[in-house]
């Protein structure tokens, strides 16, 4: 199934460019599922403002909007996510499910200039559909630009609020492109995960917590990470403070070269090992 994932800054217009996506397609005969995040959070009873401020129920969203995204796949109506996105590891997720699922896709960036989308959010109405101030700067420091070299942001158009949308360009993306060939990253049936930073950030704690432990019962050198049948560290040069550190260290690593979820604790502990020699 063709996957547009719509991302940009609050109040870019990515709704309003998904009206315009559907119609199109429409028009073109193809069933389409607009798949809201403001829909997601108003049916929650989230008020707007708070949900961003709150990245438990970010995180729950999230995983609503990628199971319904995945769920409505066939192979040929269209499902555009209209929703922030603003996380690069989430649309990487995106893509790995669209292209286990031998689909292709495309990310539209709605670009504009802050001020502007500032604008924009000043004369909507209802209220409640408008961010406050300190909400807004915080998901406009948060936003993560796609990159058309990122695999998984790849097509890429951009539309800025006076352009006209490319929905050809975009139509031949979907349709007249073969999607790319599943592999061994995208197969991985763990990328059904709702959450890639929770794994990751529950995976790295476990082996350094176990780690930990055995460091404080006594034990040396080469050491069995408890949970985890067949990874080893050694942990003669280790401290807990420093365990701590390169936990840290491997996490801001992964949020910009985001692993496949089965691979972090093998990946993490062949971190460990190289940092700790
Ligand atoms: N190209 C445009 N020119 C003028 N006004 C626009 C344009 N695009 C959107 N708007 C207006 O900006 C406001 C926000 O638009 P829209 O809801 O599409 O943004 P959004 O990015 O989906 O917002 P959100 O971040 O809340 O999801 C609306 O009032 C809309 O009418």
């Amino acid at each position: 199934m063709p996957l547009v994932v719509i991302t940009g800054v609050p109040s870019s217009g990515k709704t309003t460019r998904a009206n315009e996506l559907k119609q199109f397609f429409e028009k073109n005969k193809k069933q389409v599922f607009v798949v809201s995040e403001n829909e997601q959070i108003t049916k929650a009873n989230f008020e707007k403002n708070q949900f961003y401020s709150d990245s438990s129920k970010e995180k729950h969203i999230r995983g609503l909007l990628k199971s319904e995204v995945l769920k409505l796949m066939t192979p040929n109506n269209v499902v555009i996510l209209d929703a922030l996105n603003y996380i690069k590891g989430f649309r990487y997720e995106l893509y790995c499910g669209s292209k286990a699922n031998k689909n292709t896709q495309c990310t539209l960036h709605v670009e504009i200039n802050r001020d502007e989308a500032w604008t924009f959010n000043e004369n909507r109405t209802p209220e409640s559909e408008k961010y406050s101030r300190d909400t807004f700067d915080a998901l406009v420091m948060r936003y993560e630009e796609p990159e058309r070299k990122n695999r998984w942001d790849s097509p890429l158009f951009v539309v800025f609020p006076q352009q006209d949308l490319n929905t050809e360009g975009i139509r031949s993306a979907l349709f007249d492109e073969a999607p790319p060939p599943p592999n061994m990253s995208t197969q991985n049936p763990s990328l059904n995960s709702t959450n890639f930073l929770y794994d990751l950030d529950q995976v790295t704690k476990k082996i350094v917590d176990g780690l930990i432990r055995n460091k404080n019962m006594g034990q040396k050198g080469v050491i069995n990470v408890d949970g985890f049948p067949g990874l080893s560290v050694d942990i003669s040069n280790a401290t807990v403070q420093q365990l701590m550190i390169l936990r840290r260290q491997y996490l801001t690593y992964c949020k910009m070269h985001p692993p496949e979820t089965r691979q972090i604790p093998q990946l993490f502990v062949q971190y460990l090992s190289t940092s700790l020699q």
